[in-house]
């Protein structure tokens, strides 16, 4: 990492520095919360629900008070030592702060929010809402160190479940420091276009390698696994020859092109004046299936580009001149610049879920010789759309195939084959049909009534993936046929090979059809059986910087903000590029809190811009970020509508196009298969992957350091997981040359590298950064309610590693009162998740459909967890069930503890009650809604399916 450079420029924190006098008297926005706090408190409306609002309203009304008379909440005195660490008491909290200089900016800092939040409990205790933290709570919290309620030792009696205000930078926080290990030099980049081969050279059309090089900015070049594929992709496909591929290679490699182009060179011949009667109705010739939609849309924009071949003036000249430097084919060149192709009617078509049926199936019935598809909508479109004419087929290509198989396509992806089988086999023998009656003597099995040999050739299926899997093997044994493995050469053979390519490129050159490279790794197998393919350790680009940062849990917040300023700073790195920055979240509920309150934390006391209510903050597709300034935020997750996600990522996309320009994505893992964003120079993971373990990793630093570009990746993990890193070292070291590709960086140099300054200066930095994202989620419900799903729905996540990874990864050891600190959440764990209960109705009833969503998908999850308890109650000896089922209910470890007990011994006792009370109330509802429909005049009609015959 380059040191140098890094010191940034925190202007507003150091605006607001520790000196910095507070607002004497509130700001009017706190003033006209504390008048609204009043008026609710008299009226006592919600008294007896424990709501986390009254605190966050209360806290900002009572700060002016509290200013006034500081000896009521202020802690006493700071210890004149650092103080050891202190186990919180239940019902009392303590108010952490070291008396050295760096120490007592955080407590002059935090002392007017901590007496804010004392008279907010005095307000809460008040109306009587408060609820006693629990004993799993008191307990998680108390076991760092830092972790203190403000206000204690004014107020030992007073419970601290509304604010609990703890210094970012105690005990856990002062491990030892990472031990620096001399950076790696740079190693040569391994996806890199070839500077030895070039397209032309490799047998690709002449009319392609100028489109390539001109319109499309690609060059002349190809890469590695292009130069493998292309010519056996280009080759003839004989009957019984080899002829469908697998092609594996590192992220960033360029493989969409390695398919697309040879399917557009197959095409060529029917675009021209020979074939002139071809139109879009001949039917579906290529499909491209891709997991996501985001996937499938980047690459139907690829071959929509691609297809956009027309000869332009400028284009003839590109093709002479492509024509002149590879010195062949003069007399061809020039046939073609008398015969123009016609590629009008290569028209891609994108038929993905989030689009409508009837639009596609239009499109459908206009025709679409190439179709890019995610694979439930492709189904449904060859099941419920007979204008989808796939009986020609002449390619499929299943992209991202591990992916396709992860994300449980294996059906669908039988279906579709099955499907595809069946149109081939009708529209061979109808076009049979149609030459019979001609003639007999015309009967050619394999063309139809135009005399086209459409099923001369078997169709080419092509399986692409950047980490293969055994799955994807036993895909590849079902769908290919006489497989061919192609590979990129790692970076040892690679020199080598490059000399022997020179000498055939020589010979390429007197005889243009290429067929086969020597240095591709081929290994077939027979049909119906699975390649046998020995699987390879998995690499990153070797250009790729890689980095691992072990970051105490109430850190991860100002660390993370850390990193990015660091990664959008101008000086990072020499490239005068936009700085794109990719950061991926464990879930969408994260990414939605981090996104906005990234957008809403201000650093200032200024008065907050008044929410119209119009939604309109909500609606906007960046946040900009006072602490990360000048780099819009952007973010993409699953639940989003297709158009924002789609606007997102071009937007995404096209920011910060000047040079030197940034701009962040805040993700989950929808964007870690496949997407080729621009420009993208640092990917940084907050939480490692849950699933798909070293290949995810893999898949997700591969959004940066692409095609021989340069990149630097960054993972956080928690002091707990630091055993992580050794275990993604291992499982990728088999490619590399022993070198450590992993590098561990202090999380004090991060939060230096990105505050600035020395130990004080940043210390004191990231604690108003961490204050500001704390303010703001006190200032509405809505911040605090989404702080509260984020900070649960990580726990869910969290949870969701597989058991292999329960040693690092379990829920038992995250520390979680550090954790609701991390979403900036000044509540003990017990008070989050009532709280969360508690305002749980008001998202649903604010219409807002991405909430209602969420809260279905809440309930699910709880129903899930319901019968996660019932089998570990079954199976009380199954620690990875409890283990998940305890990050359900995380403030309540106990209680699913007494709660499995109680019912392993219900059912050792043979009495079965909450079966049966799960059956009562299925029938009651089954009754109720019965009578419903009565009172309503509804018709009733017992059947012989249902679960209760009730008359
Ligand atoms: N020969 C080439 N020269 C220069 N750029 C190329 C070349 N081939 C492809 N590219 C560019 O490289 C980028 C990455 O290509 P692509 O998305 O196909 O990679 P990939 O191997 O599929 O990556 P992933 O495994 O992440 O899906 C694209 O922007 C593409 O335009």
């Amino acid at each position: 990492m380059d040191d140098d450079g890094l010191l940034l420029n925190f202007a507003a924190p150091a605006a607001a520095g520790p000196s910095r006098p507070r607002a004497a008297k509130g700001t009017p926005h706190q003033r006209a919360q504390a008048q609204r706090a009043a008026r609710a408190s008299q009226s006592g409306a919600a008294a007896a629900q424990p709501r986390a609002d009254a605190s966050s309203s209360a806290t900002a009304a009572a700060a002016p008070a509290q200013r006034r008379a500081p000896t009521a909440a202020a802690p006493s005195a700071a210890p004149a030592a650092p103080a050891p660490p202190r186990p919180r008491q239940s019902g009392a909290g303590t108010h952490e702060a070291r008396s050295t200089p760096r120490a007592q900016h955080a407590a002059s800092s935090a002392q007017a929010e901590a007496a804010a939040v004392a008279q907010a409990i005095e307000a809460a205790q008040a109306k009587g809402r408060h609820k006693p933290a629990k004993a799993a709570a008191a307990k998680a919290s108390g076991s760092g160190s830092g972790t203190g309620s403000a206000g204690a030792s004014t107020a030992p009696a007073r419970p601290p479940p509304a604010g609990v205000i703890s210094s970012l930078f105690t005990g856990a926080a002062s491990a030892a420091p990472v031990k620096a290990t001399p950076a790696a030099p740079a190693a040569q980049p391994t996806n890199a276009p070839l500077d030895t081969s070039s397209f032309a050279s490799i047998g690709l059309d002449a009319l392609l390698v100028a489109h390539l090089a001109g319109r499309m900015g690609i060059g002349s070049a190809p890469t590695s696994i292009q130069r493998a594929a292309l010519p056996l992709l280009m080759a003839p496909c004989a009957r019984g020859a080899q002829r469908d591929v697998l092609i594996h290679a590192q992220t960033g490699s360029g493989k969409t092109l390695a398919y697309l182009l040879p399917i557009l060179q197959s095409l060529l011949p029917l675009c021209t004046d020979a074939a002139s009667w071809i139109d879009r109705s001949v039917g579906t010739l290529a499909i491209i299936l891709a997991p996501t939609r985001e996937l499938a849309r980047q690459i139907y924009e690829v071959a929509e580009k691609l297809v956009q071949l027309h000869l332009s003036p400028r284009q003839r000249e590109a093709i002479a001149a492509a024509e002149e430097a590879a010195q062949k084919q003069d007399e061809e060149a020039s046939d073609e610049e008398e015969t123009p192709r016609r590629t009008r009617w290569l028209v891609p078509g994108l038929l993905s879920g989030g689009s409508t049926r009837n639009h596609e199936k239009s499109k459908l019935r206009k025709g679409l010789p190439i179709i890019v598809a995610t694979p439930g909508r492709l189904l449904d479109h060859l099941q419920n759309t007979t204008s989808l004419d796939a009986g020609k087929l002449q390619w499929l290509v299943l992209d991202e195939a591990d992916r396709l198989l992860e994300m449980g396509f294996r059906e669908t992806l039988d279906g579709i084959l099955k499907a595809l089988e069946g149109r081939r086999r009708m529209s061979k023998e109808t076009a049979r049909e149609a030459m019979r009656e001609k003639g007999a003597e015309e009967t050619d099995e394999t063309a139809d009534g135009m005399g086209i040999e459409w099923w001369k050739h078997p169709r080419r299926t092509v399986l692409c993936s950047a980490t293969l899997d055994e799955n994807v093997q036993v895909l590849a044994g079902s769908a290919l046929v006489q497989p061919v493995v192609v590979r990129a050469l790692p970076e040892e053979d690679r020199k080598q090979q490059q000399q022997q390519a020179r000498a055939r490129d020589a010979e390429a050159e007197a005889q243009p059809a290429v067929t086969g490279e020597k240095d591709v790794k081929l290994k077939a197998a027979s049909p119906s059986e699975a390649p046998v393919v020995a699987r390879t350790n998995l690499a990153a680009p070797a250009q790729l910087r890689q980095h691992f940062v072990v970051v105490p849990t109430k850190q991860r917040l100002v660390v993370l903000l850390a990193l990015l300023r660091q990664a959008v700073s101008r000086s990072s790195d020499s490239s005068p590029k936009a700085r794109r920055v990719i950061v991926f979240i464990s879930c969408t509920d994260a990414v939605d809190f981090f996104w906005r309150a990234m957008g809403g934390a201000k650093m200032s006391d200024a008065e907050e811009p008044k929410e119209d209510g119009s939604g309109e903050e909500k609606q906007a597709v960046a946040q900009s970020c006072e602490v990360i300034p000048s780099a819009p935020i952007f973010r993409l997750h699953g639940s989003m509508t297709q158009s924002e996600r789609i606007a997102s990522l071009r937007a995404f996309s096209k920011a910060a196009p000047e040079a030197g320009g940034a701009a962040i994505l805040l993700c989950t893992s929808v964007a870690a298969r496949g997407l080729d964003l621009p420009d993208v120079s640092c990917v940084v993971q907050l939480d490692a992957p849950t699933e798909g373990g070293v290949d995810e990793y893999l898949h997700r630093v591969g959004r940066t350091a692409r095609v021989g570009r340069e990149g630097q990746s960054w993972i956080m993990l928690l002091p707990h997981e630091r055993e992580a890193a050794t275990r993604l070292e291992r499982a990728m070291s088999g490619q590399q040359d022993g070198t450590p590709r992993l590098h561990e960086v202090d999380a004090r140099q991060v939060l230096r590298h990105g505050f600035g300054g020395g130990a004080a200066e940043y210390e004191a930095r990231a604690t108003d950064a961490q204050l500001a994202f704390e303010r703001w989620v006190l200032r509405s419900d809505e911040a605090s309610g989404l702080a509260r799903r984020a900070y649960l729905s990580h726990i869910r996540a969290y949870a969701t590693h597989p058991a292999a990874e329960k040693d690092l990864f379990s829920v038992s050891a995250l520390q979680l009162g550090h954790l609701a600190k991390a979403f900036a959440l000044r509540e003990a764990p017990a008070a989050i998740k009532a709280n969360a209960r508690a305002a749980g109705g008001g998202a649903g009833k604010q219409g807002d459909r991405h909430e209602k969503r969420k809260a279905a998908f809440d309930a699910d999850e709880e129903r899930r967890a319901r019968r996660k308890a019932k089998r570990m109650a079954a199976e009380p000896h199954s620690t990875a069930t409890r283990e998940e089922h305890d990050a359900e209910d995380d403030d309540s470890l106990a209680a699913i503890a007494t709660y499995a007990a109680k019912r392993a011994a219900e059912k050792a006792g043979g009495k079965n009650k909450a079966d049966k009370t799960d059956a009562e109330a299925r029938m009651y509802a089954k009754v109720r809604a019965m009578g419903r429909a009565t009172r309503k005049g509804g018709v009733l009609a017992a059947h012989g399916a249902d679960e209760f015959q009730i008359g």
